[in-house]
């Protein structure tokens, strides 16, 4: 993994603050140069024009809705970059609003030539305090970037009262417990909150969060589960398979979250004024999204791990997100690690684990509508 070039996605709802954001990391001396490739949705460069910085090479991709071109016009202007390698530290892609963040996630797992080159860092999602909440309910796009975010950056702060932003950041929780989430004006946040995040390096988010995979409301119980070595399902960038190329929209057109809009007498755990006895308050949890951690002290057995990831993901990744994982393989001194986007899947052996570390398997699934007792079940069989 050590010399591919990192690549920072930044999605984020209409207005929310990405080109700001981006406007950001590019006028900050941080001695690093950036390549940037900007989506837009429809005809006009105009974000292009917004984006300052003389040093930097900006890339456009006008071809509309990013959902359908992603692949090849992200693969064709990553691949010019490789040509022009040493002339650039970092890529940062930023999504249109209405973007699906999965095609361009799944990009750098699937084509081949872009994976030796470049890995994706984080998936950083800029969130506007005073609309998020109302987007969630009538937009799906913006749940979903939300649920895709390593990193949530709560962006215009100083737009809202400090109890709306309570509520705000317990509704993101309530969707992604896993994302680091910052709070922002005019998307202020230290870079390295945002940058060379390693976000997908599980290790390093441990090393940093100790608490990443361990989310309270959902870790009901330690499920056992080895979790483990596979080698993903790689398509080919050739892949028709329009399941994965799914918009997410086509079910989500009626979702309005009814059910969790319990207001102030409501007594439920999800309640805005819930807090955990830290001063932090709950997630609210969402009526569609969700996430389920699973664990098992000890050794998986690859051989049956490996095939239950695979068929699961296969089945159920139109509905799965985002999964990520560390498995203990028997007989393997290297944790695995992998992660997945949808029905792509991507893992490899990374680190020896260490002295003294416990050897246990700790997996993520974040998506819609998961079948919760079908993805603990199916873990419980194969790890017992
Ligand atoms: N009050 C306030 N306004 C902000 C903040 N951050 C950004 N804005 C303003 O919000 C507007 C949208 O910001 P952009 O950075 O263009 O948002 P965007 O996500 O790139 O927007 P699209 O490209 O349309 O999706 C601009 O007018 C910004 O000046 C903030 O923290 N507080």
């Amino acid at each position: 993994m050590t010399d591919k070039i990192p690549v920072t996605v930044i999605t984020g709802y209409l207005g929310a603050g990405k080109t700001t954001l981006l406007n950001r990391i590019l006028t900050e001396q941080h001695g690093r140069r950036y390549a940037v490739i900007v989506n837009e949705f429809g005809e006009i460069g105009i974000d292009n024009d917004l984006v300052v910085g003389a040093d930097e090479e900006v890339f456009e991709m006008n071809n509309g809705c990013i959902c359908c071109t992603v692949r090849g016009d992200l693969i064709r202007i990553i691949e010019g970059l490789m040509r022009r390698r040493g002339k650039f530290d970092a890529i940062i892609v930023e999504t249109t609003g209405l973007a699906d963040p999965a095609p361009v996630a799944q990009t750098f797992f699937v084509d081949a030539d872009v994976k030796d080159a470049a890995s994706l860092d984080a998936v950083v999602t800029v969130a506007d305090a005073k609309w998020l909440s109302d987007r969630l309910k009538d937009a799906p796009e913006a749940k979903t970037q939300i649920a895709f975010a390593d990193v949530v950056i709560l962006n215009k702060t100083d737009l809202v009262s400090p109890e709306a932003l309570e509520e705000v950041e317990a509704r993101i929780r309530g969707i992604n417990p896993y994302a680091t989430l910052h709070r922002a004006v005019k998307a202020n946040v230290p870079l390295d909150a945002v940058l060379a995040r390693n976000a997908f390096d599980l290790d390093r988010i441990l090393e940093i969060e100790p608490s990443f995979l361990t989310v309270e409301e959902h870790d009901h119980d330690h499920h056992h589960g080895h979790a483990h070595h596979e080698r993903d399902h790689d398509c080919g960038p050739g892949c028709d398979n329009p399941e994965h190329h799914r918009h997410d929209h086509a079910h989500d057109h009626h979702d309005h979250d009814h059910g969790h809009e319990c207001g102030p007498d409501c007594g439920h755990d999800h309640h805005p004024h819930d807090h955990d006895g830290h001063g932090h308050l709950k997630a609210i949890h969402d009526a569609e999204m969700q996430s389920i951690s699973l664990r098992h002290p000890g050794e998986v057995d690859p051989e049956r791990f490996v095939p239950w990831l695979n068929e699961l993901v296969q089945k159920e990744g139109p509905d799965i997100l985002r999964c990520k994982g560390i498995v203990a393989f028997k007989n393997e001194p290297r944790r695995f690690v992998f992660q997945g986007v949808h029905m792509i899947l991507d893992g490899d052996l990374q680190r020896e684990w260490k002295d003294g570390e416990e050897r246990e398997s700790r997996l993520v699934f974040i998506g819609r509508k998961l079948k919760e007792d079908l993805i603990r079940n199916g873990f419980e069989t194969v790890v017992s």
